[in-house]
């Protein structure tokens, strides 16, 4: 039986732990690698969005006029922590194109694994809607508790954050600083190694997405 961790919803479907698993090789190239990011976000929005509510509107089809369920994209932001978190947007305005987008620069310290925040960008009434954060890696969890805290003290009250990898060291750290917000994951991984990288993890998201080492 896998391990079940309380506040997490681990994506099992067989489609996402295969794209998982591409993602994880090393041999996988940066443009696979990122394509399979987009793809995978999709399918993980698909399971986050699984409740949303929906409202019925009046349309017509061509026999007859009827009532149909629409969800509200414009109540949604998506803020992705940069830079790997980018890789979830693509494919998650494609799903949503109404919803919002608020940008969360925030990188960690190699050392103190601490983050820091370089830049905060999200729509004036953020506050008033659901926010997805975004962000492939949980190691510490520090990256991810920091963004929540910021979207909290611009007042934000319905979050939900969406991963890709996480260790159990930064769920626990996370689940006891936001209870209150959900996490959805496609694996938990086994630990974080001395560097706070998730063993056995993909290495650095943000240097696979970009070539940058
Ligand atoms: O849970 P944590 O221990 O905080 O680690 C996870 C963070 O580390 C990575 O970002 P990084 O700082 O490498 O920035 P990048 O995305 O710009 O590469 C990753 O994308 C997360 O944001
Ligand atoms: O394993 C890890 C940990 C933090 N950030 C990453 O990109 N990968
Ligand atoms: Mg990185």
């Amino acid at each position: 039986m896998p391990k079940t961790f309380p506040g997490v919803t681990v994506v099992d479907h067989p489609l996402v732990q295969h794209k998982l698993t591409l993602m994880r090789r090393t041999s996988t190239s940066t443009k696979q690698f990122r394509e399979l990011l987009n793809e995978i976000g999709m399918l993980i929005c698909y399971e986050i969005t699984r409740e949303l509510p929906t409202e019925l509107i009046d349309i017509e089809t061509p026999l007859s006029p009827m009532k149909s369920p629409v969800i509200e994209g414009k109540k949604l932001v998506f803020a992705p922590i940069l830079r790997a978190g980018m890789g979830f947007l693509d494919g998650m305005q494609n799903l949503i194109p109404s919803a919002r987008v608020a940008f969360i620069g925030l990188y960690r310290d190699p050392t103190s694994l601490k983050s820091v925040e370089y830049y905060f960008k999200a729509p004036e009434d953020v506050a008033d809607r659901l926010v997805v954060v975004m962000d492939p890696m949980l190691a510490t969890g520090n990256s991810a508790i920091a963004a929540v805290d910021m979207l909290k003290d611009k007042g934000v009250t319905k979050l939900r954050l969406m991963c890709l990898l996480a260790a159990p060291e930064g769920v626990e750290k996370f689940t006891k600083a936001h209870p209150d917000v959900h996490v959805w994951t496609a694996a938990v991984d086994d630990h974080l190694n001395d560097h706070g990288y998730i063993v056995p993890g993909l290495g650095d998201a943000g240097d696979r997405m970009f070539g940058t080492k």
